[in-house]
């Protein structure tokens, strides 16, 4: 699904054609996602357990699939699926995806409970599931696996065996496909090409952290090489395809919104241990030249845009490059003058890795970042991380979301991601955590 016809990449027109076909195809995958999320009766459910958008986007490819032979499909995140809709439903196809290590997606705890619960009998269920995963993680489609154990041992009956996609590739979505159109009864399967990449190039490319005792962070400025900005929204990300590794894109935050025109990515340089670094950060941070064509594509991150939180306070929590993403949304929050903001950062040292400072200090002038709580870990402060920062502002933590705040959290999935979950565990208790993660108010772009 990821590859690109290498013969597209020769010139403009073929770029405009990649472009006009992105376009198609998303608006395909999403109109099938969306219409069709108003609970109207239909006799194949498709429910997506994804982080980043890829199974979302698939859920959509699959309704339309099986709308072509006539049947009555729609699209819906495992969030939104309840016990009596489980327990009545006579045919689900799922997608799940695999995140951390071997862990569900985030919208999938509800899920997770409802299969745990003693007495849950599936026996009237017909599923089938497309587990996506990436071989190089220990638990590859560690979900996926879980999720298809415990509907078997609910009594669901599998369709057909569990297709397992490794990194987005092709011939697994194809095994799917062929089985869909089994079902539907139709070989007229609409396309499913992955929307095809942009040729843009690089306008700046600016270390951020001379100086600093981790590895150099670039914020890296682009354009289309020709045309219009494509559309995002805070929160959401692009894929890289970088030359050495093309079937393998590499995805970031994006830093910037669209009104500042231009996409902006903060890439961390990834050093290894023989002292070489990383292929796709190399060659974005090092080896580009401004000239050369980045080739990339923009893809909607639902689960992290602001979406039903836009009028409500926001608490962004990040380290790292993981500002990238909460300093999107503290940009279009400030456009839109929303002022109930709290920033919580962190990073090694003040003096090097105060990454966007001048942002920060811009936006806390026009009051515009209501609370701001910077800690670094080597300056020597008692606080050393983000999570002792919430600890140590637990009654405002929880003055905040009794008024209605969302909490979005970015940056490392290890030592970040697990500690302020267990903090906020602790200071808000596990329900509240559980409500928040359920009613869209807890957002995480971990990585
Ligand atoms: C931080 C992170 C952790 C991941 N952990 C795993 C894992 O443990 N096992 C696995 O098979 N895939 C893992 N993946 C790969 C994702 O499951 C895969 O990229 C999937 O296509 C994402 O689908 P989604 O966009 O629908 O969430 C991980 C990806 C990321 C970014």
């Amino acid at each position: 699904m990821m590859t690109v016809d290498p013969v597209r990449w020769g010139g403009a027109a073929a770029a405009i054609a990649a472009y006009a076909g992105m376009c198609l195809a998303l608006l395909r995958a999403r109109r099938a996602v969306h219409q069709d999320s108003g609970g109207a009766h239909a006799d194949w459910l498709v429910a997506y357990a994804s982080q980043t958008g890829t199974g979302e986007a698939l859920a959509g490819h699959t309704v339309a699939t099986l709308r072509t032979g006539g049947l009555s499909a729609r699209a819906l995140s495992v969030e939104q699926l309840d016990e009596a809709t489980l327990r009545g439903a006579a045919r689900i196809l799922f997608i799940a995806s695999t995140y951390g290590e071997g862990d569900a997606p985030d919208s999938a705890a509800r899920l997770a409970r409802l299969l745990d619960q003693p007495g849950m009998a599936l026996g009237q269920l017909h599923y089938a599931l497309l587990a996506l995963g990436d071989s190089s993680y220990a638990n590859y489609c560690g979900f996926g696996r879980r999720l298809d154990a415990a509907l078997q041992a609910r009594g669901a009956q599998a369709l057909f065996a569990r297709v397992e996609v490794d990194r987005g590739r092709g011939a697994a979505i194809e095994a799917w496909q062929h089985h869909l159109s089994h079902l539907a009864g139709t070989s007229d399967a609409p396309d499913w090409s992955a929307p095809g990449y942009g040729h843009w190039r690089i306008a700046a490319r600016r270390l951020l952290n001379p100086g600093s005792a981790g590895a150099p962070v670039y914020r890296i400025d682009l354009l289309p090489a020709e045309g219009e900005l494509p559309a995002w929204e805070a929160g959401d990300l692009v894929q890289v395809s970088a030359p050495g590794d093309p079937d393998y894109p590499r995805e970031y935050s994006i830093a910037s919104t669209m009104a500042e025109g231009r996409l902006s990515l903060l890439v961390r340089l990834h050093a290894r241990d023989d002292g070489s670094v990383g292929l796709a950060s190399g060659w974005l941070c090092r080896e580009v030249q401004e000239s050369a064509p980045v080739l990339l594509r923009v893809r909607q991150h639902s689960r992290f845009r602001i979406g039903e939180n836009a009028a409500r306070p926001l608490i962004l929590i990040g380290n790292g490059t993981g500002i990238a993403g909460l300093r999107a949304h503290l940009k279009s929050r400030a456009d839109a003058g929303q002022a109930r903001n709290w920033l919580v950062f962190g990073e090694r040292n003040a003096a090097h890795d105060h990454f966007c400072a001048d942002d920060i200090a811009a936006w806390r002038k026009a009051g515009m970042i209501d609370t701001l709580s910077l800690v670094f870990s080597r300056d020597g402060a008692a606080e050393r991380y983000v999570q002792h920062a919430l600890a140590a502002q637990a009654a405002q933590l929880r003055s905040w979301v009794d008024e209605g705040a969302a909490v979005y959290v970015c940056g490392s999935l290890h030592g970040m991601a697990g500690a302020v979950h267990e903090t906020l565990e602790s200071v808000l208790g596990g329900d509240t955590l559980a409500m928040l993660d359920e009613s869209g108010r807890y957002r995480r772009d971990v990585y």
